[in-house]
């Protein structure tokens, strides 16, 4: 992302989401909306909008509301959805053939380009028309496939080698599965995705919903 400026986590998440609703609005002609439609659209309470919408400066004014156009273009340049992002997988197992034959492309303009498991041959293999190699030729392949993140679905015993091995590649990111708690460097950015967090999440706010 460009922005320089300290942006929680959080807040982070949901751009995609607020893009996404974005897009569906413009697409149906609407060229204007208050941050209570935007909350009612997209079950996120309208002050956590207007707070997340706040850290990227006053993008809507009162009483007008916010100009969807305007939003959507701030937010395809954050996020930089005419870039997109080169993004390797490492572990092709239950999860990562998944992934492999899930097409990110169709919403976003990231793709996995490229995969590792280390049953794979040395030559390579082909998932979904997306090249497999053994993690021997991580360090070749990442590059060559100019990747720029991972995303981490290998067994819980090569999480953390696999880790160093991007880290001392210079991988900007790693989006972790796995339930490992990765060590990584400063300059590289981890999200750990957790299914049993966010299902007591979830449960948490059943049985505390009235
Ligand atoms: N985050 C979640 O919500 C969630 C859900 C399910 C599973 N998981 C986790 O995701 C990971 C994958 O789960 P799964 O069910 O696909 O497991 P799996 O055993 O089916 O797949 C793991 C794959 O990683 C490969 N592998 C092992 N070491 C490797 C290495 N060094 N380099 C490359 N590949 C390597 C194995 O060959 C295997 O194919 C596990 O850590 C699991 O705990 C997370």
């Amino acid at each position: 992302m460009k922005q320089e400026m300290k942006i929680p986590q959080a807040t982070t998440k949901r751009l995609p989401l607020y893009y996404r609703f974005l897009q569906n609005f413009a697409n149906e002609g609407k060229r204007r909306i208050s941050s209570q439609e935007l909350s009612e659209a997209m079950k996120i309470d309208s002050a956590t909008i207007r707070r997340d919408f706040s850290y990227f400066g006053a993008l809507g004014k009162k009483g007008y509301g916010y100009d969807v156009l305007y939003l959507l273009e701030f937010f395809r340049q954050t996020l930089d959805q005419d870039e997109g992002a080169n993004v390797a997988l490492i572990g092709v197992g239950n999860l990562g053939n998944a992934f492999l034959k899930y097409n990110f492309q169709k919403n976003h303009n990231t793709r996995i380009v490229v995969a590792f498991d280390s049953k794979a041959p040395h030559e390579g293999t082909e998932v979904n028309g997306i090249p497999v190699y053994h993690p021997d030729r991580l360090e070749e392949m990442y590059h060559e496939y100019n990747a720029e993140l991972a995303i981490l679905t290998v067994s819980s015993r090569s999480a953390q080698v696999m880790t160093d091995r991007l880290a001392a590649i210079n991988a900007k990111g790693i989006l972790n599965f796995t339930p490992v708690r990765l060590n990584v460097p400063e300059s590289m950015k981890l999200m750990n995705i957790d299914l049993s967090v966010e299902l007591e999440a979830l449960i948490y706010l059943i049985r505390n919903s009235d």
